[in-house]
């Protein structure tokens, strides 16, 4: 039986293709595969804001250490994920010694020293960082997300946040990274936010498209679109979150429903199957100007969205199923 291709070799000459990991899968079988598999990795939590760094002076390496010298030993790329997003931050960050909010100037010190020494830490060993997340509503007009970095420092804590990390590595690619980037109202909102930067000549250098879709959305055009508006500001695109759930996109529902016990009908698993090959037609298309992807988790075994946005409700959105095993369109994916 001619050895399946694997995801790494298949796309050796378009782009790296990664998936977030955190410490858990980087031993036993899991560990392997993930060598066998990817050519880069994600810590899926470990060096987010809180988890990395818990309290005023307290790093908490252990984890984020363990996951970039696991690449380093296997020859993989690192993704940084993220040095400023509203959620997972700590409330230390925004409460000053007596209690109270602090000011722009303090919380702009605690950012520009919270980057440097993360970033710096990693110098030469992450390629690429999602330095922002999700500053964008979904609503309303405001090209600003209302956060509390948004409303304590104002907007200017975006092109703090990358002239930071740039100090701090300037080999390093710098991420905008936002989700529903195919949603026409919000991928304008990005597109006006990233002008502005690059009018300022702000050190951003790609946006990444977390993909988090379905088997129903978005369309090859949208997802085309996305890609070529945010080129056409001379920046890399990268998928950096991909999961393809069964379950329609319903944001605003988190607790389940009897119905969310019914099996899932066999048209979405048809439906995923034809939304992957789309996908994956459209990556290839635009080598180049796409230069990763990485899934969000390994497999269906544990996917994030076994919680989100409904609590409780197995979701099937990846190529792996639990026992590692690759699903019946994986080939479809690999040879072409
Ligand atoms: O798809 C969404 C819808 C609403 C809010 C956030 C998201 C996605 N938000 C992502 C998902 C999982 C986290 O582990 C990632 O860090 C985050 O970037």
């Amino acid at each position: 039986l001619a050895q399946q291709k694997t995801l790494k070799d298949a796309y050796k000459d378009y782009f790296p293709v990664g998936v977030a990991v955190a410490p858990r899968n980087l031993s036993g079988p899991e560990a392997e595969f993930i060598v066998k598999q990817f050519n880069s990795i994600t810590p899926e939590n470990a060096m987010k804001m809180g988890p990395i760094h818990p309290e005023p002076g307290r790093y908490a390496w252990e984890a984020p250490d363990a996951i970039v010298a696991f690449a380093q030993k296997n020859g993989m790329k690192v993704r940084g994920h993220t040095l400023c997003w509203h959620n997972q931050t700590p409330s230390w960050f925004f409460t000053d010694d007596a209690g109270g909010q602090v000011t722009r100037e303090v919380l702009l010190q605690r950012l520009k020293q919270h980057i440097t020494d993360v970033v710096g830490r990693y110098k030469g060993r992450i390629y690429a960082w999602d330095v922002v997340n999700e500053a964008v509503p979904d609503t309303g007009t405001s090209i600003y997300r209302a956060s509390k970095f948004y409303e304590i420092i104002g907007e200017d804590y975006i092109e703090k946040a990358f002239e930071y990390a740039h100090a701090a590595d300037p080999a390093a690619q710098l991420f905008y990274n936002d989700y529903n980037t195919e949603s026409r109202a919000k991928r304008d909102k990005i597109f006006q936010l990233i002008k502005k930067l690059k009018e300022k000549n702000v050190p951003i250098h790609g946006v990444g498209l977390q993909g988090h879709w379905s088997a129903y959305e978005p369309s090859e055009g949208e997802l085309q679109e996305s890609i070529s508006r945010f080129a056409s500001l001379g920046l890399a695109v990268q998928v950096t979150e991909l999961d393809v759930s069964v379950h329609v996109k319903e944001h605003g529902r988190r607790e389940r429903t009897e119905a969310d016990n019914a099996p899932v009908a066999p048209e979405a698993f048809t439906r995923q199957a034809a939304q992957y090959e789309m996908l994956f037609n459209t990556f290839r298309k635009n080598r180049g100007v796409l230069t990763g992807i990485t899934f969000w988790n390994v497999s269906d075994k544990t996917t994030w969205l076994d919680n989100f946005p409904v609590r409780g409700r197995k979701d099937y959105p990846l190529l792996f199923d639990g026992q590692l095993q690759p699903k019946p369109f994986f080939n479809k994916i690999v040879d072409f």
